[in-house]
């Protein structure tokens, strides 16, 4: 076993994610160790999938995914996958809730869920809804929050359990600029001691909040550097792209046309 895999929280080896006969992932082989990651890729890249996969609310068409040393694939039991849960925050890029549950009740609701000891709960729900910014509006009904406000619910649930491994879907999706750096701020702070792996189509949440990216592009994995790399790689603005570009997102570029260069070789 690598040092890589010993120390990781996630590791997917030949991972295959089939939507009927079209792969939308394949044969992915990725490690995730503690500290924030940003998957980026174009749409319908296969983000999601990997997520969905991650969490545990997909069984994947092949390959093996472990998480915390655990098997979750389809061969999986229901057992281990239970274990596993309680270590797990997911927010989904589609977030389901009651609109009629208070906040500090769905938030209550989600640690029940992930079967919390029941006497560390309220005081888990108050911190968490506290850690994104709603404190005031703990007992509000989540319908008379704005969207904003709702998509900081769904972190705040996501994080109720302190979990070891939080997978991050569009987070910062209707966040106002000002939330966004307030996310970024507990983000880098989540990172420091679980896995964080961030989903999003803002290059500048990568280079503000991540140690590292993993590009995917049409279900493979086109570019996995650190931020600090890919953002080198976008080197001098030659303007040959227009005046506006900042370095990550000439770096993204690169990465992807270098990438498309090489599958096109093969
Ligand atoms: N349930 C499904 N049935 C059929 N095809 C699907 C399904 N879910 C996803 N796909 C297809 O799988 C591919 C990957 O989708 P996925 O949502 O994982 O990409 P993504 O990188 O998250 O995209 P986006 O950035 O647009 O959210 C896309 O071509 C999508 O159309």
């Amino acid at each position: 076993m690598s040092s890589t895999t010993a120390m990781s929280t996630v590791t997917v080896r030949k991972l295959t994610v089939r939507h009927r006969r079209t792969a939308v992932l394949d044969a992915v082989d990725l490690d995730f160790a503690p500290g924030v990651h940003g998957l980026l890729g174009p749409n319908g890249a296969g983000k999601t999938s990997l997520i969905r996969v991650l969490a545990t609310v997909a069984a994947p068409s092949g390959g093996q995914v472990e998480l915390f040393g655990s098997e979750v694939g389809a061969k999986s039991g229901h057992r281990s996958r239970a274990a596993v849960r309680r270590r797990l925050g997911y927010l989904p890029q589609e977030f389901g809730y009651y609109p009629g549950f208070t906040v500090r009740e769905f938030v209550a609701y989600v640690a029940w869920l992930k079967e919390m000891d029941a006497a560390a709960v309220p005081a888990a729900v108050e911190l968490a809804v506290a850690r994104v910014g709603l404190a005031d509006r703990i007992d509000a009904r989540v319908k008379t929050l704005s969207g904003g406000m709702v998509r900081r619910v769904g972190i705040a649930q996501a994080i109720v359990n302190d979990p070891d491994l939080l997978l991050l879907d569009e987070p910062t999706a209707g966040l106002d600029p000002e939330q966004r750096v307030e996310f970024r701020a507990l983000i880098r702070e989540l990172g420091s001691t679980s896995t964080v792996i961030v989903s999003t189509h803002l290059v500048e949440d990568v280079a503000a909040a991540c140690t590292d990216v993993t590009l995917i592009e049409a279900g493979r994995i086109a570019y996995r550097g650190t931020t600090q790399e890919l953002t080198a790689l976008g080197g001098e603005d030659t303007g040959a792209d227009g005046p506006d570009g900042n370095p990550i997102e000439r770096g993204y570029t690169a990465a992807l046309r270098a990438h498309r260069a090489a599958v096109a070789r093969r």
